[in-house]
């Protein structure tokens, strides 16, 4: 094939990254197969249905199965056969009782691929991972594919958020090719040929540079986040607004508002397990004191937690016995994305301590409830905030932030809010009576 020629493509592991990866690339035009070891995820995909919270993402799906160009499989046989560039989505999860990545899925992929592998092909690696697998990898797959060394492996990491999976994946800020030969790259930017078209950037780079911007970009992210929170503990010891600070910084534009948001820190499937997976490698290539400063933004982000449990404690004198709303479960709005997320630790803590605590998510119940049974769920913000002692809001949804305090205090049993993410305008609701608290601010 002339590797500028419009490639089929497969999408191997169809999660959030996977499946929003697939569905744009049938949209943009592509035939593509989308693959994964799940077969109930499969069948739903298959059958018009995105297994999770995306906004858009329903839609596009709908529109992709039209078009004929987007069908699912759990068959890697059919994998092989029908796609010339195959992307890596699967999980790279932190281990249990470790920091390092757990690469035993992307290590099964490429295994499950690679005996298929019978001609010429690419395939490119989307996933995280920690930087030099992509090395590892490509001996495993020239030594398990039939084409030996036809069957090449390029490094695209991917840098979408969830919630704005969509544009981000349509309309990316850059694109990142780690090749290792002209091919590679050819290969690259037919596939990415209508995203190139729009006049996106692309740094052309190494396998190793490609794997290492992902998680320098997602180290520097949960910096800046736990820099302004590191700020908030100070403002706190002296009575200062974590508000008005980084209202001021963010109007500097060297520094930017963006990812300087005050709160109860970062969580999810991605910041969390990429800062400690990277500290860990840094370690092992004996240059773990060049980001050791990672850890230390680890930390901060952990005592953000520990923090708000604190003001609860403060405000209610005692959590034991007292009830409790809890506004959030996702990890961010826009998402039912529980993994790591700060609010349900918060509301986990809580009820370990005796708080009668109740949970509402606009979208991530369901997730909640099968990750942790032991919790209580309401059915709307007003339902789990009933007689409460405090509402506490731990996700940002603009569900929450548009409840007028008066609406609240109709429920309520005591006028008592923490604003976990400082989402909230403090002056109304201190005006209609609320005691209202937010860590770092007076
Ligand atoms: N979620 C995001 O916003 C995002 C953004 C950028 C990068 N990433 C990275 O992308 C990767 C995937 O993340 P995710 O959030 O989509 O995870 P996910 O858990 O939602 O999806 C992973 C999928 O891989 C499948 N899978 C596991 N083993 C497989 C195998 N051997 N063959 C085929 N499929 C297999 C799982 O069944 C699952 O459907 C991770 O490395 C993550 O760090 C994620
Ligand atoms: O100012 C801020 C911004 C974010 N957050 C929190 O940080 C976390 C992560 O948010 P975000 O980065 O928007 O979510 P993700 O979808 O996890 O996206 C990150 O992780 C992805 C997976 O690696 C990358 O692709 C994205 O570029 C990167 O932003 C969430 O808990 C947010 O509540 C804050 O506390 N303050």
């Amino acid at each position: 094939m002339n590797p500028t020629e419009s490639p089929r493509l497969t999408v191997i592991g169809t999660g959030y990254l996977g499946a929003t990866h697939a569905i744009c690339m049938a949209v943009l035009g592509f035939e593509v197969l989308g693959v994964d070891v799940d077969q109930r995820k499969i069948d739903k995909l298959a059958s018009g249905e995105v297994p999770f919270f995306e906004p858009g993402l329903p839609e596009l799906l709908s529109k992709a199965l039209e078009s004929g160009r987007l069908r699912f499989t759990t068959s890697f046989a059919e994998a092989g056969e029908f796609g010339d560039v195959h992307f890596l989505c699967v999980g790279t999860p932190q281990q249990p009782g470790s920091d390092a990545a757990d690469l035993s899925y992307i290590d099964a992929a490429v295994r499950a691929l690679a005996p298929t592998l019978t001609r010429r092909t690419l395939v490119v690696g989307k996933s995280t991972v920690p930087v030099g697998t992509a090395k590892r990898l490509t001996g495993l797959l020239q030594e398990l594919a039939p084409a030996g060394d036809e069957v090449e492996l390029a490094w695209n990491p991917e840098f979408l958020r969830e919630g704005f999976a969509v544009d981000d994946t349509m309309r990316p800020d850059r694109l990142v090719f780690g090749v290792a030969s002209e091919w590679a790259e050819e290969r690259l930017q037919a596939a990415f040929r209508p995203i190139l078209d729009l006049g996106t950037p692309v740094v052309r780079t190494d396998l190793a540079t490609a794997e290492l911007v992902k998680v320098a970009a997602n180290s520097f992210l949960a910096t800046k986040i736990s820099y302004i929170n590191a700020m908030a503990e100070v403002c706190e010891a002296v009575g200062a607004d974590i508000k008005h600070l980084a209202d001021s910084l963010a109007l500097d534009d060297r520094i930017g508002g963006k990812f300087l948001k005050p709160g109860l820190g970062f969580g999810g499937g991605c910041l969390p397990k990429d800062i400690r997976a990277f500290a860990h490698r840094a370690e092992e290539l004996g240059v773990g004191q060049a980001v050791s400063f990672l850890r230390e933004v680890d930390d901060i982000n952990r005592r953000r937690r520990a923090r708000t449990v604190d003001l609860v404690r403060e405000m209610l004198g005692g959590i034991s016995g007292k009830r409790i709303a809890a506004w959030g479960a996702a990890f961010k709005p826009n998402s039912d994305d529980i993994r790591d997320a700060p609010a349900l630790d918060v509301a986990r803590t809580m009820h370990g301590l005796g708080g009668h605590v109740r949970v509402f998510d606009p979208a991530a119940l369901d997730n909640a409830r099968r990750a942790f049974p032991e919790l209580r769920y309401g059915d709307s913000a007003l339902d789990v905030a009933q007689d409460a002692d405090v509402v506490v809001l731990l996700t940002e949804w603009s569900d929450f932030k548009e409840i007028e305090p008066d609406a609240l205090a109709q429920v309520v049993k005591h006028k008592r809010i923490v604003d976990g993410r400082h989402a909230l305008d403090a002056a109304k609701w201190r005006a209609a009576g609320w005691e209202y608290r937010a860590l770092g601010r007076s």
